[in-house]
């Protein structure tokens, strides 16, 4: 198949990179000039383990970049990945999607026949209808479902494994209202359900389908930060929450998975869409007083990390090592990290912070400028007078003697990755 993702971040130069190596001709478009360079030139605009060497093969081959719109005539199915983000008041912005909906349905009418538009970036039920459509009908001068198809797919892939979850996925997602947009959305998936024997594919209407991205996130993090309450409640009476979590994820109706207590979720999307998720409900009537909940132990997991160091630690004028910057291990995103929000309050209290990430270091020092980043753990732990680990990298776990030129060997681990050893003042944040 011939196709047209617009938007090539996170998600959509994934998507491009693993349709092209699937064996569709695919052409990601980017208002970004330097996105689209870079995947010209065969490289990566995002840090993603195995992407590299998927837009090394297929660079300039089946796949290619473009700023301009009007490439998508060419194609049969355009996915829609762009940007969908919060507004002050949690709920979601739609205008990026929108500009970039009407620069689709402007080349879309140049378009003869029938083209299915597949709508990946996260958006609450309702709006499709209410304003996605509109504007392309508008910008198209066609009829939805007529002239052209509107699908919802939703993407479940995790950064970090964006890739690896991308081909070979718990399951596929199609939101759609007629059967001529179902079957462009099995051809364009074809060749991945014939690669995972058996995957389940779920077909549902668009609103529905909008409505599984956002249970799905919600119902992990709402998991997370029940194992995090739980683990503070642990550590209060002196209990081990990693053997409690191992033992309650026995149960196959809990399972072990996302049960990692500590700092707590941050990423570009939990945060995301727990807050536009709570907004939608409001603005509906309804108190999400759960959804709330999960956001306030959250927010909280940052600053007991803070008080459980000032326990050891006067912060004020003291050289604090910050571990880990990204949001999760295997990422470049610094987006809703636990460690801004910890960094934050360290600044606050008068701390000196040294800054250590293997590759998020650049985007924090956009956001704190003044912090003092370095090149290694061990040049953040030298000299410093306390520790806060905010990213379980596996480098962290490897730490031994480093420990040992600390001023004041007080640790406070958020993602329980470092050895604790002799000589050491070591906390875990639930454990
Ligand atoms: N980041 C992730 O792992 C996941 C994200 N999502 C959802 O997918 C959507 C995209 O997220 P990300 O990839 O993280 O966003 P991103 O910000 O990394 O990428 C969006 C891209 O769209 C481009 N863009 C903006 N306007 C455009 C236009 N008019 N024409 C062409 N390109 C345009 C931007 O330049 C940018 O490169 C969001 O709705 C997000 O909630 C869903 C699953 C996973
Ligand atoms: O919509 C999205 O963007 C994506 O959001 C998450 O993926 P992601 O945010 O990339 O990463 P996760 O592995 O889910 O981790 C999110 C946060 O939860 C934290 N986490 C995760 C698991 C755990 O047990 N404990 C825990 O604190 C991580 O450290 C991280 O800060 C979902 O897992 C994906 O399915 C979804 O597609």
């Amino acid at each position: 198949m011939n196709v047209s993702v617009v938007g090539s971040g996170y998600v959509g130069t994934t998507v491009a990179a693993c349709l092209a190596d699937l064996g569709h001709d695919v052409v990601a478009i980017d208002i970004d000039q330097e996105i689209v360079d870079t995947v010209n030139a065969g490289e990566t605009p995002i840090h993603e383990p195995g992407l590299p060497e998927l837009v090394e093969t297929h660079a300039g081959g089946r796949l290619r970049a473009t700023t301009e719109h009007d490439a998508l005539t060419d194609t049969d199915v355009t996915i829609l990945a762009m940007q969908t983000p919060s507004r002050e008041d949690g709920s979601i912005d739609l205008s990026v999607l929108k500009a970039g909906t009407r620069d689709t349905g402007e080349a879309l009418a140049e378009k003869d026949g029938y083209h299915l538009v597949v709508v990946k970036s996260t958006v609450i039920p309702g709006m499709i209808e209410a304003e996605i459509e509109p504007v392309l009908e508008e910008a198209s001068g066609k009829t939805a479902g007529e002239g052209f198809g509107v699908a919802v797919n939703p993407e479940f892939q995790s950064q970090g494994s964006a890739v690896e979850d991308f081909m070979q996925p718990d399951k596929l997602v199609f939101g759609a209202e007629d059967e001529r947009a179902f079957g462009a959305l099995h051809e364009l998936y074809n060749p991945l359900v014939e690669a995972n024997d058996g995957v389940p594919v779920v077909e549902t209407g668009q609103r529905e389908a909008a409505m599984v991205k956002y249970a799905n996130n919600v119902f992990l993090a709402g998991k997370i930060s029940l194992i995090n309450e739980l683990g503070n409640i642990c550590k209060e009476f002196d209990v081990d929450s990693y053997e409690v979590a191992d033992a309650i994820g026995l149960d196959e109706r809990i399972s072990e998975r996302f049960l990692r207590s500590g700092v707590g979720w941050g990423g570009s999307c939990f945060p995301k869409d727990t807050d536009a998720l709570r907004a939608a409900a409001r603005s509906v009537d309804y108190e999400p007083q759960l959804l709330d909940a999960v956001v306030g132990v959250n927010d909280n997991q940052p600053r007991r990390m803070l008080d459980l160091l000032a326990q050891h630690v006067d912060l004020a004028g003291n050289r604090i090592a910050v571990l880990g910057l990204a949001f999760k291990p295997g990422t470049d995103d610094i987006r809703g990290s636990r460690a801004t929000v910890a960094i934050d309050g360290l600044l606050e209290r008068g701390a000196d912070v040294a800054a250590y990430d293997p590759v998020a270091a650049d985007a924090m020092a956009e956001k704190f400028p003044d912090v003092e980043y370095v090149e290694s753990a061990a040049a953040a732990l030298d000299g410093s007078n306390g520790a806060l680990v905010l990213t379980d990298w596996d480098e962290f776990g490897a730490l031994d003697d480093e420990f040992e030129t600390m001023a004041d060997q007080v640790v406070v681990d958020g993602r329980r990755i470092v050895d604790p050893r002799e000589g050491m003042t070591y906390e875990g944040l639930t454990w």
